[in-house]
């Protein structure tokens, strides 16, 4: 039998139905890297939000079932990514296994954590399903993966850039496009989940990457498309990094120009794709009489994707250390795209 190759794959993870979503709220709330006040401070608000925000989640979820489609969508790129990593060079042989580490609901870090030991791998690599690096996710989900006692492993810390990642998305917007019959005239708006100012002025990463991803794309799509990027979901009283999709949609109508919205930072369909976008950013563009409004999928296990998954995944095991990949052994080397420096001089 060949080399034994666990893969987790890092993501939010969403409620499985009507009950899980008041507890699936307060995980979120609860985590530090999200509310950034001190423990007993924190654990009062997520309380109090959660309690306060159940009821129209619940209704949102409810257009989806009940539930966020986010661990089935996640299920599917775990097993296309299965067989892409078997169908490199060298992996023919090899045992791989991917394992599902949701931040806020069940499959949880933990219970991959349990399932990783007991397969005993001789190699893991912790694998984000967040292209752009951001303390409030792929950190997050780092931090519990250390305080779950998870075994050493190896992190590919983000690819705003990378080729298979940039082509995939190309692909689904030109797609969108000639679908609707090629017009010419069109905007794209490059729709990322928000984040708090505070948190990119302490050095979050996140935005710049989101820029380096549409820098990247903007070659591979013709000359006449106009470009926006601009960013959504936005939660609470503070103030968060813009432009708002919502802002842009109007500046569209302004100007008479149809859009393409493009989810940038996610790659699977869930309740920010699926109701945000499709319901209630449509029904505004609607109101406001954009000439057109398309939404380009998220990528989820479109093959361009998944393959550049693969190549990140085991140019990493080959040690070939791509310019985006960091290693953990318990403590993290900064990677050159997002060096922090808690992770930086690391003697162990
Ligand atoms: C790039 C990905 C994400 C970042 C960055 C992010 C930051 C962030 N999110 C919230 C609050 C909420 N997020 C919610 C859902 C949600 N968020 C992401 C991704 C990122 N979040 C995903 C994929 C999902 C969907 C999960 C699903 O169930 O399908 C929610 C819950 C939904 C709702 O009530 O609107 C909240 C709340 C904050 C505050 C934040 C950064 C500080
Ligand atoms: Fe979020
Ligand atoms: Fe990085």
């Amino acid at each position: 039998m060949g080399q034994k190759i666990a893969i987790v794959l890092f993501n939010l993870g969403g409620p499985d139905g009507p009950d899980s979503v008041r507890p699936f709220l307060k995980n979120l709330f609860s985590d530090p890297a999200i509310i950034r006040v001190p423990g007993p401070l924190r654990w009062f608000l997520a309380r109090l939000i959660s309690t306060l925000r159940a009821k129209s989640a619940r209704a949102n979820y409810a257009k989806m079932g009940g539930g966020s489609p986010l661990v089935p969508e996640t299920l599917a790129q775990a097993e296309a990514l299965e067989k892409a990593v078997k169908a490199r060079p060298g992996y023919e042989q090899a045992e791989v296994k991917t394992f599902l580490a949701m931040r806020y609901w069940k499959p949880f870090v933990k219970d991959a954590i349990a399932e990783v030991r007991a397969f005993k791998p001789d190699e893991t690599v912790l694998l984000p399903l967040y292209p752009q690096f951001s303390t409030t996710t792929t950190d997050s989900s780092l931090q519990a993966w250390k305080d779950a006692g998870g075994g050493p492993a190896k992190l590919i810390c983000c690819y705003p850039d990378a080729p298979g990642f940039i082509e995939a998305h190309a692909e689904a917007v030109l797609e969108t496009w000639q679908a609707a019959g090629a017009p010419e005239k069109v905007r794209i708006l490059w729709s990322a989940h928000g984040l708090p100012e505070k948190i990119i002025e302490d050095g979050d990463p996140y935005q710049k990457q989101v820029e380096e991803t549409v820098a990247a794309l903007r070659p591979l799509l013709p000359d006449n498309f106009e470009h926006s990027i601009c960013y959504q979901s936005r939660v609470g009283p503070v103030k968060w990094i813009g432009p708002a999709t919502e802002t842009e949609i109007e500046r569209a109508a302004a100007d008479r120009i149809g859009i393409i919205v493009v989810p940038i930072a996610f790659v699977s369909e869930h309740i920010e794709t699926l109701v945000e976008l499709d319901e209630e950013y449509r029904d505004v563009a609607d109101e406001l009489g954009v000439p057109f409004y398309l939404r380009a999928p998220a990528l989820g296990t479109r093959a361009k994707f998944i393959d550049e998954l693969a190549r990140l995944t085991t140019e990493l095991l080959q040690g070939h250390e791509p310019v985006l990949a960091a290693r953990t052994t318990g403590c993290l080397v900064a990677c050159p795209a997002c060096p922090r420096a808690p992770y930086g001089g690391c003697a162990a």
